[in-house]
C-alpha cells in the first residue's frame, strides 16, 4: 500500500524544463496521452489568452510583457492544479517565482540533449522562437550553455539525446516510474 507521501507524489504535476527546441512541447503531449494525464503547454495556453502567437506577443507587446504573462500563467497553474503535464517555454525559469513555485508544488523533470545533437534541429525552429532571430551560432551556442545553469534546480535530469519523441517519452515513463 501506497504511503501518504507516496500518494501526494503521484498526484504531483509533472513539469518539463530544458532549452527551446530540446521537445518539451512534443515529448510533453506524447507523455500525457501514454500515461492518461491532462497536458498543459504553456505558450499554447498564453497565445490562446491572448489570441496571438509568441512571435507576435514579442513583436506587438516585447519580451518584457510575454515573461509577465508566462509568471502570471505558470503561478495560477502551479497553485491551482495537480496530476498534469506541464511544458514550460525554455527562458521560464529564469525568473526565481517561477522556478520556486515549480519546485514547491511539482515534480521537475529537466530534458537535455547535447549541443550536437541540438544544433541540427534549428531549422525547425528558428522561425517561431524569437529569442534565436538574429544571433550567431556563436551567440546561439553561447546561450545554450549559459541556460543550463537556470535548469540546474530540478528534481531529475533526463538526457534524451539520440531519442525520437515516442521513444523520449517511453524513457520518462521508465526513468521517472511513471
Ligand atoms: N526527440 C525528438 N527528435 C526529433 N525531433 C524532435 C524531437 N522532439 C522534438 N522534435 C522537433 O523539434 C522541434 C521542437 O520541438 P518542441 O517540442 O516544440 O520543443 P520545445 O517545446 O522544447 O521548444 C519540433 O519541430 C519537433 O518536431
Ligand atoms: O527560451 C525562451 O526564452 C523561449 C522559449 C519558447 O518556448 P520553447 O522552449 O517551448 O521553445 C517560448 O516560450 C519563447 O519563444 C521564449
Ligand atoms: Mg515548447
Amino acid at each position: 500500500m501506497l504511503s501518504h507521501e507516496e500518494i501526494a507524489q503521484k498526484d504531483k504535476n509533472i513539469v518539463l524544463i530544458g532549452f527551446m527546441g530540446v521537445g518539451k512541447t512534443t515529448i510533453g503531449q506524447h507523455l500525457a496521452k501514454k500515461i492518461g494525464r491532462d497536458f498543459i503547454d504553456v505558450d499554447a495556453q498564453i497565445e490562446q489568452k491572448y489570441g496571438m502567437p509568441v512571435t507576435q506577443i514579442f513583436q506587438s507587446l516585447g519580451e518584457k510583457a510575454f515573461r509577465q504573462m508566462e509568471k502570471d500563467y505558470i503561478l495560477d497553474v502551479c497553485s491551482n492544479s495537480q496530476h498534469k503535464i506541464i511544458s514550460l517555454g525554455g527562458g521560464a525559469f529564469l525568473q526565481d517565482e517561477i522556478k520556486n513555485i515549480c519546485l514547491s508544488t511539482s515534480n521537475v523533470v529537466y530534458l537535455n540533449i547535447s549541443w550536437e545533437t541540438w544544433k541540427q534541429r534549428l531549422h525547425l525552429i528558428i522561425d517561431s522562437r524569437p529569442i534565436l532571430q538574429n544571433k550567431s551560432m556563436e551567440e546561439i551556442e553561447q546561450l545554450f550553455y549559459t541556460r543550463q545553469n537556470s535548469y540546474s534546480s530540478n528534481h531529475a535530469s533526463v538526457n534524451i539525446d539520440g531519442l525520437g519523441f515516442e521513444e523520449a517519452a517511453d524513457h520518462l515513463i521508465q526513468t521517472l516510474d511513471l
